[in-house]
C-alpha cells in the first residue's frame, strides 16, 4: 500500500507540468484564434490567412504535443499502479500457497487472501483516480484562482457618499500626476480647471494623454500623485456609482453590441420609450439615416457595430449620450469620421443641448475648427498644460495653437480650393474664424 501511494503521489507531481503545459498551449490557441477572428479586415487587408493559419496551428501542436504527454503519462501512472498491485497480490498469493504447502493455512484462507486482496484494490483504485482528478481540476482552475489574486487598483473607500453636484459641476487637476509604467511618465504635475457649465477643449499632439484625462476622471485607474475633484469633493472619496453617473462619453472608439440600432441608443437608458429613443436620434442626426434602413431601428449592427458605417457609430454613441443625459459630457474624439456638413451640424445640435441645460462639457479634438468657439481651450504638452485660453487669446499669444491653428487653416484653405468649394460653408467658416481670431 506504502509503495501503491508513494507511486500514486509522486507520478501525479510528475505530471502536473504537463498538464500545466497542455493549459497553457490551449490559451495560447484560444487567444490566437480570437484574435485573427476579431481582426480579420486586417488578415484580409494584409493577406495574411496563411500566416494566422500557421499561428493557429503551431498553437495546436504545442496543446497537441502536451496533451499527448498528459496521456502518456497517464498510461505509465495506471501501469505502474497496475504492476505495484500485481507485484503485492503475486507475492501475497505465493506466501499463502506455501502456508498451504507448509500446513499452516488451508486453501479456504488461500482463497480468503485472494479476496481480500482484491477487495483492497477497489478503494486503492478509486483513491488513487480521486487524487488524480482533484489535482487535475485544481489546475484547471488555476487561471480562475489567479484572477482572485489581482489586485483591484480602483476601489470604493468604504465610508465613500455620493457625488453632489452643488456647484454645477467644476472639475479641477491639481498637480496629477500619472503613468501607465513607471518608466513612462504621461502626466506630469498637471493643474487645470474645467468649470461648469462651459464648454472646455483639450488639444494637443497624439499621445499626450488626453483620453487618459478621462480615464482618470472616471476612475478607471487612480492618480498617482495629486488629486482630482469634481465640485470640491475627491473623486476618490465619492462612490464609483454615482461619479460614473455623472459623467457621460463619446469614446474614440464606439463600443456598440451585436443587436439592433434601438437596443444601442437605449443603452444610454435602458428605461427610455422608443420616442426617446428616436428623439435622441434626430438630435444626433442619425435618424433619417436610420429611417431609410430598411429595418430601420430594427437593424442589426452586427459584431462591434461592423454592419454600419464608422460615422454612424460615432452618431449613435452621441445619442446614447443624449438619452443618458448626464450633468458631465466627455467627447473624445465624437465627430472624427463624419464629413464637415455632417458634423456642423451635429456640433451645432449638440451646443444647443450643452447651452440650454448648462452642461459641462469636455472635447478632445485634433480639428480645431471643431472646439475654436469652446470657452476654455487647453493645450497640453509633455504631460502638462502648455498654454489655455480662448482661441482668439491663443492665436495672440503665438504658440502651440497658434501654429496648429496656421497649418490647419492653411491646409484646409487649399484643399477647398482644390474641391472647387471656395464659396463652401466650411471656407466661411474659416474666414470668419480668421476675422475673429
Ligand atoms: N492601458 C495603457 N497601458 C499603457 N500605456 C498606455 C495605455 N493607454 C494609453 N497608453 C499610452 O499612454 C499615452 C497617452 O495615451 P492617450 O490615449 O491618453 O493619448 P491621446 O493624447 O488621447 O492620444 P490620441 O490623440 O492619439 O488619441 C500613449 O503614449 C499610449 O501609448
Amino acid at each position: 500500500m506504502a509503495a501503491y501511494t508513494w507511486f500514486t503521489i509522486a507520478t501525479t507531481a510528475w505530471r502536473t507540468r504537463f498538464r500545466k503545459q497542455a493549459n497553457a498551449a490551449e490559451n495560447r490557441g484560444a487567444t490566437v484564434e480570437l484574435d485573427s477572428l476579431i481582426n480579420y479586415e486586417a488578415v484580409k487587408y494584409f493577406n495574411n490567412e496563411k500566416y494566422e493559419a500557421k499561428r493557429y496551428d503551431s498553437a495546436l501542436k504545442e496543446y497537441e504535443d502536451a496533451s499527448i504527454k498528459v496521456a502518456t503519462s497517464l498510461a505509465y501512472l495506471n501501469t505502474g499502479q497496475n504492476l505495484i498491485f500485481s507485484t503485492a497480490l503475486t507475492g501475497m498469493m505465493y506466501m499463502a500457497a506455501q502456508g498451504v504447502a507448509e500446513g499452516s493455512l488451508t486453501v479456504g484462507d488461500l482463497v480468503m487472501v485472494n479476496q481480500l486482496v482484491f477487495q483492497l484494490s477497489v478503494p486503492l483504485n478509486f483513491l488513487g483516480s480521486v487524487y488524480r482528478e482533484l489535482r487535475q481540476s485544481l489546475l484547471d482552475m488555476e487561471t480562475l484562482f489567479n484572477l482572485q489574486k489581482v489586485n483591484i487598483a480602483v476601489q470604493e473607500k468604504p465610508n465613500a457618499s455620493p457625488l453632489t453636484l452643488n456647484q454645477g459641476g467644476v472639475v479641477r487637476f491639481e498637480n496629477v500626476s500619472f503613468a501607465y509604467r513607471p518608466d513612462r511618465p504621461i502626466l506630469s504635475d498637471l493643474t487645470m480647471t474645467i468649470p461648469a457649465g462651459r464648454k472646455v477643449a483639450i488639444v494637443g499632439p497624439s499621445g499626450c494623454g488626453k483620453s487618459t484625462i478621462l480615464r482618470l476622471l472616471f476612475r478607471f485607474y487612480d492618480v498617482q500623485s495629486g488629486r482630482i475633484t469634481i465640485d470640491g469633493q475627491d473623486i476618490r472619496d465619492v462612490t464609483l456609482e454615482s461619479l460614473r453617473k455623472s459623467i457621460g462619453v463619446v469614446p474614440q472608439d464606439t463600443p456598440l453590441f451585436n443587436d439592433t440600432i434601438e437596443h444601442n441608443i437605449r443603452y444610454g437608458n435602458v428605461d427610455a420609450s422608443h420616442e426617446e429613443v428616436v428623439a435622441a436620434a434626430k438630435r444626433a442626426q442619425v435618424h433619417d439615416i436610420v429611417e431609410g434602413l430598411p429595418e430601420g431601428y430594427a437593424t442589426q449592427v452586427g459584431e462591434r457595430g461592423m454592419m454600419i458605417s464608422g460615422g454612424e457609430k460615432q452618431r449613435l454613441a452621441v445619442s446614447r449620450l443624449i438619452l443618458k443625459d448626464p450633468p458631465l459630457l466627455f467627447f473624445d474624439e465624437a465627430t472624427s469620421a463624419l464629413d464637415t456638413h455632417t458634423e456642423q451640424l451635429l456640433l451645432g445640435n449638440i451646443n444647443g443641448i450643452l447651452k440650454e441645460k448648462a452642461r459641462t462639457s469636455v472635447f478632445v479634438a485634433h480639428r480645431l475648427r471643431t472646439i475654436y468657439d469652446s470657452d476654455v481651450i487647453i493645450v497640453l504638452k509633455d504631460g502638462t498644460v502648455a498654454e489655455q485660453g480662448t482661441h482668439e487669446q491663443l492665436v495672440e499669444n503665438n504658440g502651440i495653437y497658434s501654429e496648429l491653428w496656421s497649418a490647419q487653416e492653411m491646409l484646409f484653405t487649399e484643399e477647398g480650393e482644390e474641391e472647387g468649394q471656395a464659396e463652401g460653408r466650411e471656407r466661411r467658416v474659416g474666414e470668419d474664424l480668421a476675422k475673429r481670431a
